[in-house]
């Protein structure tokens, strides 16, 4: 079976060895469950914390025992990175701070671990000629163009105006004090770099431009497994109100867009780049699902009714409430518009498209968030709280 596998141009595909670093996290463990149950591939899995690959790694009675080995270290500093870079094949860095409550919170670690911590990776792939695949984000396209029109014109329906284009969409962020932007700035930086790297010296890479993945393990549910301060991205905030029975918040009024993709559409996409390096070196790939666009709000209301058919609970009343950002996320805060990619690259390239609707990729990833939190949640909230 999996030594039969070809690639997009009939080819036999050769086992390699990956050096995965982020593999604990959200896309990482998804990566690696791919990887495991379906090619032969090893993964050097590097990362600071691994509970959301411990499934994979025990017990050793798992088929793809051995195809699996966790490094655990921080990528800031430690001597061992260069040596796995140099044993595997393939690096992927998906390493980062990536949640908006932070851009303009923790704006230096935000620019350190976006830029600075990834400088090593690209040096060491470039120096040993290793193939890179760097995840990058369809924040760097920041606001769109259209943004800036006024409210009634008609051109804002024109998608001349908001489709996002790898190799033609211009990348708008906001002043410096809006330290949003911290985070797309140093993904574009080390983007650019990664660009001049291949025109250069020859670096064979490709850069992953996700558009708002979402599934079963992304982020934390604070006060169950993350602290109770901390804040998400919105599809673990809005689960974490749907648990715990509290109206969905609103950022200034949740007009703001978003497509979202099931992160196991996503993944196919991924695998076809590392399965196809001819076809997918040198390239930026838009990686997302321009069917599933709603606003927010949208979003939040259809949580709503998702929710109540997979828990069996009666639909919230006064299921929503509007925030500030300034409340929310604090001085500094500003948003993408609308982020809509265009397909037509990763199509040529890969022949990839998404499959599944945002209804349906709601539904089961909500029934993993209450089939994994309901119980805990209640403990927490029976618990009485002390005086
Ligand atoms: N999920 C999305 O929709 C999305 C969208 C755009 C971009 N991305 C990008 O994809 C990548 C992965 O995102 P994710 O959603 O899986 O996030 P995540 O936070 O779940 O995963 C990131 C992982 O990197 C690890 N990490 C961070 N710094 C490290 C360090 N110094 N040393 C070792 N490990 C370190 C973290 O522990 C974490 O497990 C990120 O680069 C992110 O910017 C994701
Ligand atoms: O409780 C909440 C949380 C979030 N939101 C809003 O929901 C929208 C989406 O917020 P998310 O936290 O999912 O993050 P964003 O889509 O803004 O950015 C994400 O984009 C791609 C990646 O690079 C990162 O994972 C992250 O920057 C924003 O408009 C935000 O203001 C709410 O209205 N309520």
């Amino acid at each position: 079976m999996a030594s039969s596998r070809v690639d997009l141009d009939g080819n036999p595909i050769k086992p390699i060895t990956i050096c995965m670093i982020g593999a604990g996290g959200f896309i990482g463990s998804h990566l690696c469950e791919k990887l495991m149950t379906e090619t032969p591939h090893t993964v050097l899995a590097l990362d600071v914390y691994n509970d959301k690959i411990k499934h994979l790694l025990e017990p050793e009675t798992n088929p793809w025992h051995g195809r699996i080995n966790f490094h655990r270290l921080n990528i800031k500093h430690d001597s061992r990175l260069e040596g796995l870079i140099k044993m595997a094949d393939l690096t992927i860095n998906l390493a980062a701070i990536c949640t908006p409550a932070d851009y303009n919170t923790r704006p230096l670690d935000t620019i350190y671990s976006n830029f600075i911590d990834a400088l090593p990776v690209v040096k060491y792939c470039s120096e040993n000629n290793k193939r890179l695949i760097h995840f990058s984000t369809c924040e760097v396209y920041g606001k769109t163009i259209g943004s800036f029109l006024p409210k009634d014109s008609p051109l804002r329906k024109d998608p001349a105006y908001y489709v996002l284009k790898e190799d033609e969409s211009p990348c708008i962020f906001g002043s410096i004090e809006k330290q949003r932007w911290s985070y797309a700035c140093a993904k574009q930086l080390i983007e650019r770099l990664i660009y001049a790297e291949g025109a250069e010296n020859g670096l064979e890479f490709t850069i992953v431009r996700p558009f708002n993945w979402i599934g079963p393990r992304m982020d934390f549910i604070p006060g169950i497994d993350g602290p109770s301060e901390g804040v998400p991205r919105v599809l673990a905030c809005f689960s974490n109100n749907l648990l715990r029975k509290e109206p969905l918040k609103l950022v200034d009024g949740g007009q703001s867009q978003r497509t979202f993709v099931y992160i196991k559409d996503a993944i196919e996409a991924v695998l076809l780049m590392i399965e196809n390096p001819a076809r997918a070196n040198g390239h930026i790939f838009n990686v997302g699902n321009p069917n599933n666009e709603v606003t927010v709000r949208q979003l939040g209301e259809m949580m709503v009714k998702v929710y109540s058919k997979v828990s069996g609970d009666p639909p919230l009343e006064n299921a929503t409430v509007d925030v500030s950002s300034k409340e929310f996320y604090g001085e500094g805060y500003d948003d993408s518009d609308k982020r809509i990619p265009d397909m037509t690259i990763i199509n040529r390239q890969l022949g990839w498209n998404p499959k599944t609707s945002l209804w349906d990729l709601l539904e089961s990833t909500l029934t993993y968030q209450h089939r994994t939190y309901a119980e805990a949640i209640k403990k927490v909230i029976a618990k009485p709280v002390a005086s």
